[in-house]
């Protein structure tokens, strides 16, 4: 049967399912809206937990699978819905963040991707879109935003796994979300993107060595989430602006949504260090998503402390 495990990678079909049923399984804690459609014209349903609320409560934002191949990031996503709406009224954080904020989750963001590393190429990280002039498909989700677009780590060859695309938000999975943000922004508070593999948790900027204006305390953030991932099982994270801690990347989500003034901006690359890399076996599922829990209630603390 279709049936949905919290520990195991579940194809496009079953977290689709999923999303219908986690939807409408707690009417005072969660909600889903559309933000549009896939370019395979796939529904892009963004989940809402928090207590509802007449009045606009300040938010934050949480992405995952903007990269096909990197399944233990839908895998998280899913994780922390489950946690959220499980352990709201007993764990007091938990409770005292979904009283006073709302948290947009995104279970899949490039779910034509990730459909297709399930059917075709387990190994495909882009968009499945289709560009003028060139055989090769897709565009790098993670290049395509306007933040010092395709300057620098990103390649202007479509075949590339770094394309940036054939101009900015030519993505409409990029565009869809770039516009929720935007539409959004004076309450979105922090933006929380997940990715595999590496054990980081990067801040702005990947497209400039320049610091941000926020840089002391953004490290003094991601060093306290990693501390705290540590805390269960030891695993090791670095902490650090994108550019100097993994590569130049131009035309990042989260370089993106801190320029705009989400101030916590934050991506994540989870496990492993290489060893499976992006192919994690789901026997680390569950360690992998209790600790990144610890890590991303770490933030949501700070942030609900600076609001
Ligand atoms: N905005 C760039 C953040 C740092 C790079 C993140 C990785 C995740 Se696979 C990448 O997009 O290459
Ligand atoms: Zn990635
Ligand atoms: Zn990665």
């Amino acid at each position: 049967p279709r049936t949905h495990s919290y520990t195991n990678y579940n194809s496009w079909d079953k977290v689709q399912s999923w999303i219908a049923a986690i939807s409408t399984s707690n009417s005072a804690l969660i909600s889903k809206q559309s933000i549009g459609s896939t370019y395979e014209g796939r529904p892009m349903t963004l989940l809402k937990l928090g207590k509802k609320s007449s009045v606009t409560k300040p938010a934050i934002f949480m992405d995952c699978g903007i990269h096909a191949r990197e399944w233990i990031s839908p895998a998280f996503c899913q994780w922390f819905v489950k946690e959220a709406l499980s352990t709201y009224g007993s764990d007091s954080q938990m409770t005292s963040l979904l009283d006073q904020m709302d948290v947009y989750v995104l279970p899949v963001f490039n779910i034509d991707g990730y459909d297709y590393t399930h059917k075709s190429n387990r190994m495909w990280r882009k968009t499945r879109s289709r560009t003028s002039g060139t055989s090769c498909l897709g565009t790098d989700p993670n290049r395509n935003w306007n933040a010092g677009w395709c300057t620098t780590g990103a390649s202007r060859n479509p075949c590339s796994e770094t394309f940036c695309g054939s101009k900015v938000e030519s993505e409409v999975e990029v565009r869809n979300v770039a516009d929720f943000l935007r539409r959004n922004k004076a309450d979105i508070k922090a933006y929380l993107t997940i990715h595999s593999y590496s054990q980081l948790v990067l801040f702005p900027y990947s497209y400039t060595y320049d610091l941000a204006a926020d840089h002391s305390e953004l490290l003094k953030v991601a060093e306290g989430a990693s501390s705290a991932l540590r805390g269960l099982y030891g695993t090791r994270y670095t902490s650090g602006p994108g550019a100097a801690t993994i590569y130049p990347a131009a035309g990042g989500s989260d370089d993106y949504a801190y320029d705009i003034g989400v101030k916590y901006s934050f991506t994540f690359e989870l496990r492993d260090t290489g060893r499976y890399g992006f192919l994690l076996p789901a026997s680390q599922i569950k360690p992998t998503c209790m600790e990144t829990m610890l890590a991303i209630k770490y933030i949501a603390a700070h942030v609900q402390e600076n609001l």
